[in-house]
């Protein structure tokens, strides 16, 4: 199958983007708290009528390059549309939101399944607090262990990161096992889009599922060629996943060959795409704190070894191993903020490394991060800029908050 025929087909990051899929932030958004800001990811509470015009701003710029935009939530919505299926998405979906049985399980799954379908998402999205709906006779669970707890059913604020939760390779996809419960139930709803979703149902290949103990995150998950990836060992992705990931790739598709660069397990940079991204065939974006002092970061490159196992090798130079693997003469890597000791770090806090490549030397950047951006346009990148005052405080870019499902090869 080739991008014509196939509703998923990602063999690069810069590619021609055709399609791709987002988040529109709700109201879910609002349900974030001081208290609740650290464990839901997030450093600060955007002023959400702002994040939606920045939103829907950043999606019009997509749509003004002719590439198709999907929302996450009205393809799940039209997923579970089915009687059926709907009944079983709320029975997992209650339950991974820790209500096995009980009062509150059924008083849950009685209210949401009482909406139109794509109520229903965005108010699981949103979550439900605790005086939505009257319990009349509360079980074990809502006495002894939700009382100071404003919500029965957690928000999902990192929604509009929709990068994360699964990533388009090839032609098929991997459903992530997130790292944190806070957004452990957003790849949930992936699998009922890939699954049930009549665009995707049937057709999509799981190079990976969610049913794992080791995690990884789309963040990670860098397409950079046909037969290569780089995926970053980080604070959201284990090695052990790469492994597993890889053993499944190898066997069944045209990828042969990860290179997996360890990178600092901290929040500023959760993902290999908040300090390294692929912006043309031989150009990247780079922060320099995950180099030493000679431009070197750790790195192993994984392949399929005899006997079905896989093989690794060690390196530290990424600008050698760039051009091994895609077999370029020479590789320009570009430093977030200039490599300025001030501006880098600033810049890269907000998204100055995360780019989002929508065809091969064209980028769409946030506005904030200016000498970054004039540095790519130095560089003879194409640069469209984004709106990011509030966006931003959820710390992700343009990279982060978008799911190419198709591009042309390169
Ligand atoms: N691909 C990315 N870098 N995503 C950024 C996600 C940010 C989100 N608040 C989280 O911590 O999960």
């Amino acid at each position: 199958m080739n991008e014509m025929t196939s509703p998923i087909h990602v063999t690069s990051e810069i590619g021609k983007l055709k399609t791709v899929m987002l988040h529109r932030p709700g109201r879910e958004i609002e349900n974030l708290t001081p208290d609740s800001m650290e464990r839901l990811l997030f450093d600060d509470i955007p002023y959400l009528p702002i994040a939606q015009e920045e939103h829907d701003f950043f999606a019009q710029t997509l749509r003004d390059q002719d590439i198709e935009v999907l929302y996450f939530e009205k393809l799940a919505a039209e997923a579970i549309a089915d009687d059926d299926v709907c009944k079983e998405f709320l029975q997992r979906m209650v339950a991974e939101s820790g209500y096995v049985a009980g009062a509150t399980h059924d008083a849950l799954v009685e209210y949401l399944s009482s909406m139109d379908r794509q109520t229903m998402i965005d108010k699981i999205i949103e979550g439900v607090r605790s005086n939505e709906i009257d319990i009349a006779r509360p079980d074990l669970q809502l006495v002894a262990e939700n009382q100071d707890w404003p919500f029965l059913m957690d928000p999902m604020p990192n929604a509009y990161f929709t990068r994360d939760p699964q990533a388009a390779i090839g032609e098929g996809i991997s459903i992530n096992r997130m790292t944190f419960p806070a957004r452990q139930r957003e790849s949930l709803i992936t699998e009922y889009i890939i699954n049930h979703h009549p665009r995707f149902a049937g057709q999509v290949p799981v190079w990976r599922s969610r049913n794992h103990e080791t995690h990884i995150e789309g963040g990670d998950e860098l397409v950079l060629s046909d037969h290569v990836l780089a995926i970053g060992i980080s604070e959201r992705t284990t090695a052990d996943a790469i492994e597993d990931i890889g053993r499944h790739l190898f066997k069944n598709s045209d990828y042969d060959t990860i290179v997996a660069i360890s990178i600092p397990h901290n929040h500023a940079m959760m993902h290999l795409d908040t300090v390294f991204t692929m912006i043309n065939h031989d150009q990247f974006t780079v922060h320099p704190a995950i180099l030493d002092e000679n431009g070197h970061v750790d790195n192993w490159i994984v392949r399929l070894g005899d006997n079905g196992k896989t093989t690794f090798e060690h390196h530290t130079d990424i600008k050698e191993v760039l051009k091994t693997v895609l077999n370029k003469s020479e590789i320009d890597l570009i430093p977030t903020g200039n490599g300025d000791p001030i501006v880098a770090p600033r810049e890269q806090w907000n998204d100055g490394s995360n780019t989002l490549t929508i065809a091969p030397g064209e980028v769409v950047t946030y506005n904030r991060n200016y000498v970054s951006n004039e540095l790519l346009r130095e560089h003879g990148i194409l640069v469209h800029e984004v709106r990011s005052s509030e966006l931003s405080r959820g710390r992700g870019g343009p990279r982060c908050m978008s799911c190419p499902l198709v591009r042309e090869d390169i």
